[in-house]
């Protein structure tokens, strides 16, 4: 009885993987990039069918093993696979290699085609529109609300320091959450919202679903998709995630009048699109939605898991934590932070890139590509491929970085950055798809830890090597990560 659902599952697989499997001219090329095993027709399926545990460690695995770059062939469906500087910098300088791949479709429902997930004109316009809302003028005004925000933050430790440790995921991830609802979004959280603990758990289900989907090609088709009990998850999860948004625009449209606004100069992200909205610009109301989605996602699930790595290492490495301490207490005295002040922190400064290099909150990217691609290790990746730029191995491999799992800030000393390739370090990307918003979650990141370290010492619990990752749509531990926070006195 069971071997018959299983048999038309084996049968559906074969058909696809025989009749969608490109042929001619992607194969010939795609083929001659290196390839762990495979079977016939199925390909290199199992490599890929893991659990999200599972599938991010051996993904680490053939990344290290297949430097500088490989391919896959998961039933037919091709990809390349990028760990090295020079083919990084060949990608993502191309305009013509500017779209993104098939699995940013999965985000569509949610997120519709915002800046993130659109391509050709619209994510040209969309960028051009949103460009402004990241303008340091406006950045500078967000430093004063991180200090805010970090100093609840700083109150919520406070009450745990005498637990033997604190998860820290859960305070940074409220952190961050208040701190793009009320820069980029203008509303303050905690007075407006109620569900944000819903909001949270629903970013978690929604990566779940789609780390199940990408490596599936018989659930690529919407129509099949549809079939699946997953998708019926997925439109429950996305209903709980668009009310949030919504709520977030209704409350702020609100408190919107297109002539105080005109009054100033340069406004956030979401008083900019209502305002052009207003204007009848190229924007209408689903616009709208889609860029709150993306960047209430973007902008807080990234800098949380960036800022929760950066206090692990500090409470593991209490050398680099009192150097830090040291510059913080030498540059801001008593002083609260200002955008100036900050950018005078350089070890800070260097600490964060290099918690960044080990733990990129992206950890990998994915185009398609729209021509033919010689790559600068000597092979074409056709047209029409899928090229996953894999960030996190780069970051990882000791060709590009010596001793790579060493948390060594100086290897952002100016002098020793000249000795790298340019795109050898790219957690924020590169080239004209870079992150928008990457000055912000600096910013943000360095207000944090001063914030915290003036307040706390941190003592080590989990330590790099506890840490068990899941792959997911950003770098996420299974579990919680564990830092011990003793007052300062
Ligand atoms: C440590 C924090 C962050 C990291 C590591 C990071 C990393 C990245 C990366 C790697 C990309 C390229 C994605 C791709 O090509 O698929 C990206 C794009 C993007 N990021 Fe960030 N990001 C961070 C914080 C932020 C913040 C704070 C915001 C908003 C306030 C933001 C908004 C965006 C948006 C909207 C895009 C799409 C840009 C485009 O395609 O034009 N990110 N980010």
């Amino acid at each position: 009885m069971v071997l018959t659902p299983v048999l038309i599952f084996v049968v559906f697989l074969i058909i696809y993987a025989t009749f969608f499997r490109k042929r001619g001219r992607f194969w010939e090329c795609l083929s001659q990039l290196p390839k762990p095993p495979a079977y016939p027709i199925i390909g290199n399926l199992f490599e890929v069918m893991r659990t999200p545990e599972q599938m991010f460690v051996h993904d680490r695995k053939r990344g290290l093993q297949y430097y500088p770059l490989y391919h896959l062939d998961v039933l037919g469906v091709g990809s390349a696979n990028i760990l090295n500087p020079e083919d990084m910098e060949v990608v993502l300088t191309d305009m013509k290699q500017n779209t993104k791949s098939i699995i940013y479709e999965f985000l569509h429902s949610w997120l519709g085609t915002g800046l993130l997930t659109s391509a050709g004109s619209k994510w040209q316009s969309r960028r051009k529109i949103l460009t402004p809302a990241f303008h340091f003028n406006i950045l500078q005004e967000f430093v004063t609300i991180f200090t805010e925000e970090t100093k609840r933050l700083v109150d919520e430790l406070e009450k745990d320091s005498d637990k033997p440790y604190i998860d820290v995921v859960v305070p940074i991830t409220q952190f961050t959450l208040m701190s793009i609802g009320e820069t980029a979004m203008g509303i303050n959280f905690n007075s407006y919202m109620n569900d944000k603990d819903g909001y949270k758990k629903s970013i978690y289900d929604i990566g779940r679903l789609l780390t199940y989907r990408a490596p599936r090609p018989w659930i690529y088709n919407d129509a099949v998709y549809s079939l699946t009990s997953n998708s019926r998850e997925e439109k429950r999860v996305v209903k709980t995630l668009h009310q949030f948004t919504n709520d977030v625009i209704t409350k702020r449209k609100s408190n919107f009048s297109s002539a105080s606004y005109s009054e100033r100069k340069r406004l956030a992200m979401l008083d900019l699109l209502l305002k052009y909205r207003a204007e009848g610009a190229n924007i209408d109301d689903e616009g709208i939605r889609e860029e709150v989605d993306t960047f209430m996602f973007e902008g807080h699930d990234t800098t949380s898991m960036a800022i929760c790595f950066a206090l692990m290492l500090l409470a593991n490495h209490k050398d680099v934590q009192d150097e830090i301490y040291n510059e913080i207490k030498e540059v801001l005295g008593e002083d609260a932070p200002s955008y100036s002040n900050l950018h005078e922190l350089k070890y800070l400064e260097r600490c964060l890139k290099e918690s960044l290099r080990l733990y990129p909150s992206v950890p990998f990217i994915s185009r398609v590509s729209g021509s033919e691609v010689k790559t600068k290790t000597g092979y074409t990746i056709p047209n029409d491929c899928m090229i996953n730029l894999q960030i996190y191995d780069m970051h990882h491999n000791p060709n590009v970085f010596p001793d790579p799992e060493k948390f060594d800030p100086d290897r952002f000393l100016p002098e020793n950055i000249q000795k790298r390739h340019p795109f050898a370090y790219i957690p924020f990307s590169a080239g004209s798809r870079n992150c928008i918003g990457q000055k912000f979650a600096m910013l943000e990141m360095k207000t944090a830890i001063c914030g915290i370290l003036k307040k706390f010492i941190l003592e080590p619990v989990d330590t790099p090597k506890d840490i068990v990752f899941i792959t997911d749509l950003v770098l996420r531990p299974k579990g919680s990560i564990k830092v011990k926070f003793v007052p300062r006195h």
